[in-house]
């Protein structure tokens, strides 16, 4: 989408501003001048709707507004298996978003199917899914405009805390719940790639699913249920032996991811007491042969044993759905207790200055 052009200086006739009012009361952080729907900064004026009550700027109109060359970069926040991650600022408004690339070796015309079912996608409202502005194709590379989440993904913190301890666990699984129940019960999507990474937290200890859309149109673009390119650690046990799968193939992810933090290790990789790495077949082979991992029981509470075993069942007929999950006793525990997970963040250092 095209970018309002600025209006020439020659055009522009600015009345001064009355004596008893401040110039710092119209100059934002990034030093654009802003009064109402005018902005005004060293690359000329535009005119932009003020940002919305919630404090994030309103989707629909960003939407409209957004261009790449809007964007500053300011670094590159992470990498992932199909491109890089980077901080960004809109020249206009100050605002940040996290700008993820995709590379793409597919056919013109799949890439342009991908790009236009994305735009679907981003019509995302819910406080627990990760907000897409928008969507680009440019030079072979898919560009999404994030909603930047500045304390990283889950994987960033188990990185910095080792395990996290079961009330924070509860608030960040009453959200994440949240976020798939949106997706499974109102949009009607399996997310497929549920991991710490796809986990993204912010200041405020707000916990959004991120890739909401780019596994599933991936998946449904290329003629392939299961075109898969991230890792295979949290996939279910029926994905695995490529039957049919439905919504609870996130929860069992959900599962793993959790009992992950809480433990301090991926639930399949052995303990350092036992002997042994499993190599990438053994691994696919114990997800679908053996039992389920279980949270040990003298060190976890029995609400957090049942919940782990709630969600890694591995009949997904067993296995309680994401609305289930959200009156678990677990999750009820610690709801009334004002557990803040922004106190957590904010101890760790955020991935920016990584
Ligand atoms: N919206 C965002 N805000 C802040 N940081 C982000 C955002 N999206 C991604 N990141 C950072 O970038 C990292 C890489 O993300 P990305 O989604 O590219 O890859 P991944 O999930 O690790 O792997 P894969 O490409 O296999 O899905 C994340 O772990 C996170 O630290």
């Amino acid at each position: 989408m095209k970018s309002k052009k600025p209006v020439s200086m020659k055009q522009l006739k600015l009345s001064v501003p009355a004596q008893d009012i401040q110039v710092d009361k119209f100059l934002t952080a990034s030093g654009t001048f802003q009064d109402g729907d005018l902005l005004l900064n060293q690359k000329g004026l535009r005119l932009i709707s003020e940002e919305s009550s919630s404090g994030l700027p309103d989707v629909k109109e960003l939407e409209s507004q957004i261009s790449l060359e809007d964007l500053e970069t300011i670094k590159v926040i992470g990498k992932g298996s199909g491109g890089v991650v980077q901080l960004v600022r809109h020249k206009w408004i100050g605002t940040f978003f996290a700008l993820k690339g995709i590379q793409m070796n597919i056919q013109e015309t799949a890439r342009k199917q991908i790009v236009q079912e994305l735009k679907i996608n981003q019509a995302s409202q819910c406080p627990h899914v990760v907000v897409c502005y928008h969507s680009f194709y440019h030079n072979g590379v898919i560009s999404l405009v994030l909603e930047y989440m500045d304390r990283g993904s889950l994987m960033d913190i188990i990185k910095q805390v080792k395990t996290i301890l079961e009330p924070y666990l509860a608030v960040v699984c009453k959200q994440v719940l949240k976020g798939l129940v949106y997706l499974h019960h109102e949009r009607h999507v399996i997310h497929r790639d549920i991991k710490p990474s796809n986990l993204l937290v912010n200041h405020k200890g707000e916990v959004k699913i991120t890739d909401f859309g780019v596994s599933a149109v991936l998946a449904g673009s290329m003629g392939q249920r299961d075109t898969f390119v991230g890792t295979y650690n949290y996939m279910s046990p029926e994905r695995i032996s490529g039957g049919s799968y439905d919504y609870k193939c996130d929860i069992w992810s959900l599962g793993l991811v959790i009992l992950e933090c809480a433990i301090g290790r991926f639930p399949y990789i052995p303990s350092e007491q036992e002997e042994g790495w499993l190599s990438f077949y053994e691994l696919l082979e114990a997800i679908v042969e053996q039992p389920p991992p279980t949270a040990p029981s003298d060190q976890f509470s029995p609400e957090f044993c049942s919940f782990i075993s709630a969600c890694v069942q591995k009949d997904p007929q067993e296995r309680m759905s994401s609305l289930e999950l959200l009156s678990h006793p677990f999750i009820k525990k610690f709801e009334d207790k004002d557990i803040d997970l922004g106190v957590l963040v904010g101890s760790l250092e955020p991935p920016v200055n990584f």
